[in-house]
This record gives C-alpha cells, structure tokens and sequence, in this order.
C-alpha cells in the first residue's frame, strides 16, 4: 500500500469511529482528545489549526497526523485551494501581498461560504473562527481558533477520502509552487552558497524564436514533469539534459529563464572555476534539491575539458574537474541522487564541444538559439510595443530573410524610442546598415577569392617558365616570354 492510500485508509476508520460517536461541528475538541493519537493531539490543542468536516448532522472527521498528512497541512491545502474558488458574489474578501511582492493575493474571509464542484458533487466550505480562552501558568490567555467546516452528503465519504482531498493537496502544492519566488543559486568552491531571487521577466511568451521550436520544447518540458512512473518503469533517472547553442545574444540564457519561469525550478548556476575537483563536483550535485535546473553556461570556456581519450592516460589523480567528471553528472550514477532535475549546458561554438558531450541520448535535445527570424520579430514588436501589425513589417520581413541580426539587435533597436514608427524606422535602418556591410564582407571575400585564383594562375605560369627554362636553357624573361608567346598553349591545355 503506497503512503496516500495508508493515509486515506486510516482517515477512514477515524470516520468509522468518529462516525459513531455522533459528534457535531462543535464536539470537535472532544473527539480530538478520544481519538487522536498523543502527537497529533498536543499539536490540534495548540489552537492554531484544526480541521473537520460535518457529513451531516451526525458525523465529524479528523483526519489524523500519518506520514506527512496532518490537520495543519490539510487546513493549509484547503486554505491555499479554495482562493481559487472565490466568486464574484462573494461579499467577504481580504487581500494581502503574495511572497513574490508584485502580486494581491485575494482570500476570502471567515463565515464566507465557498461552493465547490467536484465530480458532480457539491462541497460546501466555511472558514470559521473563534476566540478562546485558556490557563496557563502566567495566567489566562485568548487565542483564536479557525477551521474548516466542510459540508457534503454523506454518501460521498468515500469519494471526498479517495478522490477530493487527494485532489486538495495536490493542487494547493502546485498553486505553492506557481506562487513561490525562484531563486538563482550559485556555488563558491564545493558550496551552494550564494542565493538571489531570480527576476528574469522572460517567459515563452516573450521568447522570440521559431515558434514551432519553441511549442516543441514546452511540449517536451510538460511531458516531462509528469512522467515520474514512466522513468521509474523504464529504469532511467528522472531528468532531462538540454544543449542550448548559438551566438551570443540569441537568447540562451533567456531561455533558461523561462524554462525555470514555466516549471517554477530554480537555478542552480554551476560556476566550474570554482571547483578544484571531480569529488566537488559531486558534492554540488547531491546538495541540489528536487525540481530544480542545473545550469552550466559556456561550457566550451568555462574550463579546460580535456577529451576522454587524454584523461584515460593520465594517471586518476582527483585534483582536477574533467569531462567525465561533468558526464557522470550528466548520466552517470551520480545524477540519480535526486529527482525531476533539467541539466543546461549553453555554449556559442557547438563545434568546440568534446564528441562524447555532444553523443546521442547524452543531452536529450540540442536546442540551437538562432538569428531573428520573422517569427521572432513578431513576439519582440509585442513584448516593446504591444504591436501586432504595421505597415513596415513587410520590409522588415523582407529584410530578416537575408541579414543575420541577433534577436539582441533587435531588442535594443526597439528600445530606443517608445514611439513605434521612429524604432521601427530605426530598425529598417540597422537592417539596411547590416545588409550592406554584409554585401560588402560578400565583395571583400569574392575579391579575396579571385586574387587567390589569380595567384595560383600567376604561379602556374611560373612555374611554366622556369619548366620552359630549363628545358630550353633560356633564362632571359624576354626570350621565354617570345617562347611562350609562339605556342599555341591554350591547344596543349
Ligand atoms: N530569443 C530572444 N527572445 C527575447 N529576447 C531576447 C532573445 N535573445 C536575446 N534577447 C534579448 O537580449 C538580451 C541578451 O540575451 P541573452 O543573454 O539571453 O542571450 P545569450 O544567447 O544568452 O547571450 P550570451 O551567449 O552572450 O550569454 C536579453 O536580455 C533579451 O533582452
């Protein structure tokens, strides 16, 4: 039996019990001090929290302190899940300021009642609370008390046991996680050490990159998060390593962003120059939690990787990081330590990559962070000037399909005035400049070109010369000039 069904099972036969005690809304306090086990006990007379539901007149439930499910974090669940619940006829509201402080988080107040469908059942929740009185050695003191009364038909029991509250606490963990702050993590030496919240504005949304590119990646990334059963099935650690590749200002790092924005994972900022060692690295690896990204930027620079064949004959001596160090976090033992982790590697030159990084199944997909394209400019017009159509996005169009500017360029081309015809003729401008100089590169190099053939038709005439030279013994420039001039040469070639 997994630890939810021994959870579920037990809140039942609290039911059963509770069931026949016919306690009401109010005879809480005594079926908390009959029925609950000592811990949970001292825990629900704290006053802070408790939480039952009334099936009917007749019947209370506590759901009892077992592996991880207690009354505090079902009444925190049910807290957290029912704002998603709150209607516009509801008269009782407070709002409060969210972790992340750009948000309102709207709640609804006690004696609110909040009507929720699940499965074609209807639950009826209420906040409620009450001050109370208590002894304690420095005297009396008051404390509130708030729970929930939950309120359904009978017949549902099971139902509401086996589905809704697993429903409840399931869905409150993911409104936590879309609610918390992400932080960005990055080590000194072998420590995570230094932590900064991450306020990386970027999102898919605002990703300029082929659109086809980027739905397969979010499609990738969702898959992903819910295949927990499916890597434990197929025997593979549960993560996912991607290679991001590009020329600088293509949007690397914004997508690392925004992959930690859409699945709400922090980033852990591998800085390998810190780290003397394979077993550093080790210790880095294991101290990072679940549902996190690991992120190694540049990896082609950020340390002298030398290919496998070279650490192979060197002696193992433990005082260097190496490539197989970073592939056995890749894949190796060492990356089962934890769960639902995203590996990150971004690097500007593919090419300088180690074959063995680069091997099918390593890095599960190469993602390579392109030139502004047409699509791309699109979402950058949106993200600076909330356009989604103008009459020069023709020749801008028009423009992109030859000239190679990093979404970057664009960025800061239309950034440069908030009124959109003067970035836009701004960005016409850029485009012109940079088709020119590239023409320009195009002349030089087929300029280049033709001097190279020249000079090897120049040396081959040459070298002509001095065949002649020797097979006619004349050495004057002149005389071999008239010899070569007599013949037909063009006939012999
Ligand atoms: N694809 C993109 N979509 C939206 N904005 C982008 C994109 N690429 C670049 N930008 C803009 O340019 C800035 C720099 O881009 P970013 O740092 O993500 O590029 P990078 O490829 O990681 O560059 P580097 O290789 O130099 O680290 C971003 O903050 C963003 O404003």
């Amino acid at each position: 039996m997994d630890s939810r069904s021994k959870v579920m099972e037990t809140a039942k036969n609290y039911l059963t019990t509770a069931a026949s005690v016919a306690a009401s809304a109010m005879l809480a306090r005594t079926v908390i001090n009959e029925f609950l086990p000592s811990d949970l006990r001292s825990l629900a007379s704290t006053g802070i929290h408790k939480l039952f539901g009334r099936f009917s007149a007749e019947h209370t439930i506590i759901i009892p302190q077992t592996e991880g499910l207690n009354p505090n974090e079902l009444y925190d669940a049910a807290s957290i899940y029912l704002r998603t619940k709150i209607s516009p006829t509801m008269k009782r509201l407070r709002a409060s300021k969210s972790e992340d402080k750009n948000k309102v988080v709207i709640t609804f107040d006690v004696g609110e009642e909040i009507i929720d469908i699940f499965h074609g059942t209807e639950y009826k929740w209420m906040l409620i609370s009450q001050e109370e009185t208590s002894n304690s050695r420095n005297g009396e003191k008051s404390i509130q008390i708030r729970w929930f009364e939950l309120k359904f038909h009978s017949k549902y029991k099971d139902v509401m046991l086996d589905n809704y509250f697993p429903h409840i606490l399931e869905r409150s963990k993911e409104i936590k996680a879309a609610d918390r702050l992400l932080k960005i993590i990055t080590n000194k030496y072998d420590e995570w050490h230094y932590s900064i919240e991450l306020n990386h504005p970027a999102t898919f949304k605002t990703l300029a990159m082929d659109a086809e590119l980027k739905r397969m990646i979010m499609e990738d990334l969702a898959r992903f998060v819910k295949r927990k059963e499916y890597y434990k099935r197929i025997g593979k650690a549960w993560k996912r390593g991607y290679l991001l590749f590009g020329p600088p200002g293509t949007g690397k790092s914004s997508l690392i962003a925004a992959i930690a924005n859409y699945l709400r994972f922090d980033i852990y900022d591998l800085d390998l120059k810190e780290i003397c060692s394979n077993s550093e690295l080790k210790t880095l690896l294991v101290g990072m939690p679940n549902k996190s990204m690991l992120v190694i930027e540049d990896i082609d620079c950020s340390i002298d990787l030398r290919n496998r064949d070279e650490e192979k004959e060197k002696k193992s001596k433990d005082d260097e990081v190496t490539l197989s160090g970073i592939l056995n976090c890749v894949d190796g033992l060492w990356s089962t330590s934890g769960e639902e982790r995203i590996i990150v590697f971004t690097t500007n030159y593919k090419d300088r990559l180690d074959p063995a990084l680069l091997r099918p199944g390593r890095m599960d997909m190469h993602i390579h962070m392109g030139h502004c394209g047409p699509d791309g400019f699109r979402v950058l017009a949106s993200n600076y000037h909330c356009i989604h159509d103008h009459p020069i996005f023709e020749e801008i169009d028009e423009l992109l399909k030859e000239v190679e500017v990093t979404p970057a360029e664009v960025s800061e081309e239309l950034l440069r005035s908030d009124d959109v015809d003067i970035a836009l003729r701004g960005l016409v401008k850029l485009l012109h400049k940079k088709r020119k100089e590239s023409q320009e590169e195009k002349h030089k190099a087929e300029d280049s070109q033709d001097n190279q053939q020249r000079d090897g038709e120049s040396k081959q005439i040459d070298q002509e010369k001095q065949h002649l030279e020797s097979e006619t013994g004349v050495s004057n420039y002149e005389s071999i000039e008239e010899i070569i001039g007599d013949q037909d040469w063009s006939q012999d070639a």
